[in-house]
């Protein structure tokens, strides 16, 4: 049932499942300028919302009969001008990125809301009051749903939710991407989902690592070339802006273009025309143009390796990717991840990691990133011996660990050791057998009392 709490001049469309959450909301919220309205029904809400337009509706993701980006979608629909922020205690990365990309206003984690809650929605506020003021904007065309296409943009740290907003957020446009980050951290991840997001991606992804092709092959390669341009032209050849016509271009490593070739790329991306090598014919560019580097771009104009023009062209939108040390919420969901695919290309039973194995992945420091990380569960799921991935699978070394005050219930203890190499090497066994097998090597040893034990943990 709605509860109206006063009458004022911003109606609050509260939607949640949960009555207790309503309720906390609704008084955290409460002030003298707002009218909250609560539901705990989502048909009951779309109903009320199309009566008497909110100017926020706040709901839970995880909604029955449809989940909060269905919910978006047809409140964009019914009343365009409401703002919508969405909430949820994990929510899937997919659902992220498409909140932001159909022009949610954010989405926010239910374990956040104590302190991010009312700045947002002031700031949401705000940004409706600014709206009231400027002529009416022309209505977003609607775009296909792209589901699933955000899972491959694995990672739950509060750096990896802003990085996908981003994404959702610079989908709605053409403008230039600058993406910053160390090597491995998931630039090309993330110039992917750019695209896979926008209204490009039905159009190809076309991505040229600057840094691996030589300095003379690297115009003709952007641009492409006509028969006879130079030595070695035999024929005619198109480069990556007509190869990704209509689509996305990546450059890769843009720090490393040599000067002379950041000059030609500055003249086509302002004039969004270009020639190939050798040739007259002006032709169009209609490319999105997403860059990346794993250089600091300002030291580089510093140092006068980059263009500071081109910087500003290219850095019209900047998503810095943290390295993965800084952001080690993300590190199990990368291992499990990774190592769920590889299970899922062989016969078996499922692999998984011990905690020792988990506990030594979550305190190495990752110089080499996401890549490295994929690769060490990838070597570990072949050196693993059973079913569980151990420490000593792990082609890291402890003392390349960061030193870290080990939890007490991750202590690798010896054990824990030797429950977990009996459990890997005995998966099926149960627990009784598992145990009494830990003992019963030593039975020779053992005391009278210990040996009576074993005998009865064998009964
Ligand atoms: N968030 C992520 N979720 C899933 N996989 C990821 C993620 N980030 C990186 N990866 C994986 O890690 C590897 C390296 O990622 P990527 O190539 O995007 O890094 P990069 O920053 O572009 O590296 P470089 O600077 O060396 O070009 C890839 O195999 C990619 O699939």
């Amino acid at each position: 049932m709605p509860t109206a709490t006063n009458t004022a001049q911003h109606r609050i469309v509260l939607i949640d499942p949960e009555e207790e959450f309503l309720l906390w909301a609704g008084k955290h919220l409460q002030a003298p300028d707002l009218r909250i309205d609560t539901f705990q029904r989502t048909e009951e809400a779309l109903a009320s919302c199309k009566k008497d337009p909110p100017s926020l509706v706040i709901a839970e993701y995880a909604l029955q009969p449809f989940n909060g980006v269905e919910l978006l979608k047809k409140l964009r629909l019914q009343t365009p001008k409401t703002l919508v922020i969405l909430t949820t205690g994990i929510p899937p990365n997919s659902a992220v990125i498409e909140t932001m990309r159909l022009g949610g206003y954010d989405f926010l984690r239910k374990s956040a809301l104590p302190y991010e809650l009312r700045p947002t929605v002031e700031s949401a506020l705000q940004t409706i009051e600014e709206m009231a003021a400027e002529p009416a904007a022309k209505r977003q065309k609607a775009v296909d749903p792209q589901e699933a296409l955000g899972n491959v943009i694995i990672g739950e740290s509060p750096a990896i939710q802003n990085v996908l907003k981003m994404i959702g957020r610079v989908s709605r446009s053409d403008a230039p991407v600058l993406i910053t980050g160390e090597s491995g951290c998931g630039k090309e991840v993330v110039a992917k989902a750019v695209h896979q997001f926008s209204t490009r991606a039905a159009k190809p992804f076309v991505a040229i690592n600057c840094a691996a092709i030589p300095e003379t092959l690297l115009e003709s390669e952007l641009f492409g070339h006509e028969k006879g341009a130079f030595t070695g032209a035999m024929q005619q050849r198109i480069g990556r802006f007509e190869q990704g016509n209509g689509g996305t271009l990546f450059l890769d490593e843009i720090g490393e273009m040599p000067i002379l070739v950041q000059s030609k790329l500055l003249r086509v991306l302002q004039e969004a025309e270009f020639s190939r090598v050798g040739g007259n014919q002006t032709l169009k560019a209609n490319v999105r143009v997403v860059a990346a580097t794993n250089r600091d771009p300002e030291g580089a104009i510093a140092a006068g390796t980059f263009r500071e023009d081109l910087y500003y062209r290219l850095n019209v939108v900047r998503i810095h990717i943290p390295p993965l040390r800084e952001r080690t919420d993300d590190i199990k969901p990368l291992a499990e991840h990774f190592l769920h695919r590889i299970s899922a290309t062989r016969k078996g039973p499922t692999l998984r990691f011990s905690l020792g194995a988990m506990h030594m992945l979550q305190n190495y420091n990752w110089p080499g990133n996401v890549r490295e990380l994929e690769n060490v569960v990838q070597r570990a799921a072949v050196l693993a011996t059973g079913n569980i991935i151990m420490p000593r699978d792990l082609p890291i070394k402890d003392g390349d660990a960061t030193p870290a005050a080990a939890p007490a219930a991750s202590l690798d203890t010896p054990l824990r050791q030797l429950i977990e190499e009996q459990l890997s090497s005995n998966p099926d066994t149960p627990l009784i057998e598992t145990l009494r097998k830990l003992i019963t090597p030593a039975v020779a040893d053992l005391t009278p009392d210990a040996e009576s034990a074993a005998k009865h943990l064998g009964e």
